[in-house]
């Protein structure tokens, strides 16, 4: 047989039917639901008179618009309120399992769905949120879709899809101290732009990617999507199998998925559509400057101004983004002031993410000008961070401590920024009015963040002491 990718191999592995020059239609076999996406996929189901089609493969959160504050309190928001309760009445309705807000196991969507064991490699996995790539970091084919399609695989547990093209992004050698997985997906967006990935599925692959923890795979493929790509993934290794062993609701007889697993990864001598090779060597910590993931530069350098980019409609952008920010352009980034810092959201508010952070702050003071907080991805996380001692060591230093959620990675809760605040997050997404309206956000790791909340402004991590 021919060489094959992994990405080719799930493909193949779950086409029902495919019509020369149609959409294929695929299988999906986890498809995960929030709040925000559902309403009207759930309203069409009942107006059709239709049910769920695999209620056990489908699995249900709320995470956006849920409050992070005192759990114990009504939801003063009408809307959220209103989401969260639809989303728990469509779930009894239909059947499906459904982690509920004083549920210990509610979290971010791509939290929970690795941390309970439902991710799993060589799946199919869909969720209406473009985030969905997170999951891709199991050697699984995840991606986001929109609401009609949500409702789609409600009806039928399959999808009609596009085949996306493969690219390889390949980082060789290893990453420096100071620098993390946040650094090394901020980098490569930065390299190939926000739409270097549009029309591809990504391969992670090299040395820099196979000794990256799952969390920190996490943390990449998370990113994806901002690359502009359809999805994410990495292959499946003993990492890999290692991190699901034990997990809930992973196969009861374990020891033979993961000899199915072992043959998902690409075979020697099959091709991408493209590859792109990188060096771990050349990655610093990195910081974005303004509103795209793309740009982005390394923590010792400075803002660029638009005069430095060759392309007219990259300096238009430029222009924009730093009018936006409140920046004129040349400014060291370690000159750069904060008023908010937000450790969070499903890039990098797992436990390792937060182990990261508080060994920074352990022992500091947040600056006096700084409002931090640290919101854990997932009740599980809070839950674990708590008997490591890690709410203890944040909350002696000033952060404010949540509870899970998606909180101020996006403005859909109360946790927002002010307008002109300026905001060090350790989330994905850096657009306008992404924290709150008027809010200017530069995207940065874990370590980053906590060290600028202390600092009160953007510190090289690796001159940290
Ligand atoms: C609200 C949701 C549809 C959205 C997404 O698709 O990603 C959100 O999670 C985000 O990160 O912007
Ligand atoms: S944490 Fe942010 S990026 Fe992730 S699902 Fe929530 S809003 Fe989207």
């Amino acid at each position: 047989m021919k060489p094959r990718t992994l990405f080719q191999k799930i493909w193949d592995n779950h086409v029902v039917h495919q019509e020369a020059g149609r959409q294929a239609i695929l299988y999906v076999d986890l498809h995960l639901v929030h709040e925000v996406t559902s309403p009207q996929a759930f309203e069409g189901l009942r107006l059709a008179n239709r049910l769920v089609r695999r209620p056990e493969r489908t699995v249900a959160t709320a995470d956006h618009n849920v409050p992070t504050s005192d759990r114990s309190l009504p939801i003063a928001d009408p809307i959220s309120k209103q989401q969260i309760d639809t989303l728990r009445a469509n779930c009894k309705e239909f059947g499906i399992t459904y982690y509920d807000l004083n549920d210990a196991q509610q979290g971010i969507v791509h939290v929970i769905g690795p941390e309970l064991g439902y991710t799993q490699p060589g799946m199919i996995i869909v969720c209406g949120d473009s985030h969905t790539s997170t999951h891709g970091a199991f050697g699984a084919l995840a991606f986001g879709i929109g609401t009609s399609e949500v409702e789609h695989v409600l009806a039928t547990q399959t999808l009609l899809q596009d085949k996306p093209k493969t690219l390889e992004l390949r980082v060789d050698g290893e990453l420096k101290p100071g620098v993390t997985a946040k650094d090394l997906i901020l980098y490569l967006i930065g390299q190939i732009t926000t739409d270097g990935g549009t029309g591809y599925c990504v391969e992670y692959t090299g040395e820099a990617i196979r000794s990256l923890t799952m969390e920190n795979r996490m943390t990449v493929c998370n990113m994806s999507i901002e690359g502009g790509a359809r999805a994410g993934m990495i292959a499946p290794d003993d990492t890999t199998y290692e991190y699901l062993r034990g997990r809930k609701f992973v196969p009861k007889d374990f020891d033979a998925a993961v000899a199915k697993w072992r043959e998902l990864p690409t075979d020697p001598g099959a091709e991408y559509d493209k590859s792109l090779v990188f060096q771990a060597a050349d990655i610093a910590p990195q910081v974005t400057w303004g509103t795209n993931p793309g740009l982005v530069v390394s923590v010792n350098s400075h803002v660029p101004k638009p005069a430095d980019f060759s392309d007219t409609t990259e300096q238009k952008t430029a222009a924009a983004a730093l009018e936006y920010m409140g920046l004129k352009g040349g400014e060291a980034i370690t000159d750069l002031k904060l008023d908010r810092v937000f450790i969070g959201s499903c890039t990098n508010a797992r436990i390792e993410d937060l182990r990261a952070a508080a060994a920074v702050a352990r022992g500091h003071q947040v600056s006096e000008n700084v409002n931090a907080m640290v919101v854990p991805g997932s009740g599980q996380v809070k839950i674990q961070a708590e008997q490591e001692g890690l709410d203890k060591v944040f909350r002696e230093a000033g952060f404010d401590w949540r509870e899970a959620g998606c909180s101020m990675c996006l403005a859909m809760n109360p946790d927002k920024l002010a307008p002109g605040e300026r905001c060090a997050s350790t989330s994905n997404r850096n657009f306008e009015g992404r924290q709150g309206k008027g809010g200017r956000t530069h995207l940065v790791s874990p370590a980053m963040a906590a060290a600028a909340a202390i600092a009160g402004h953007f510190v090289d991590i690796r001159d940290w002491k």
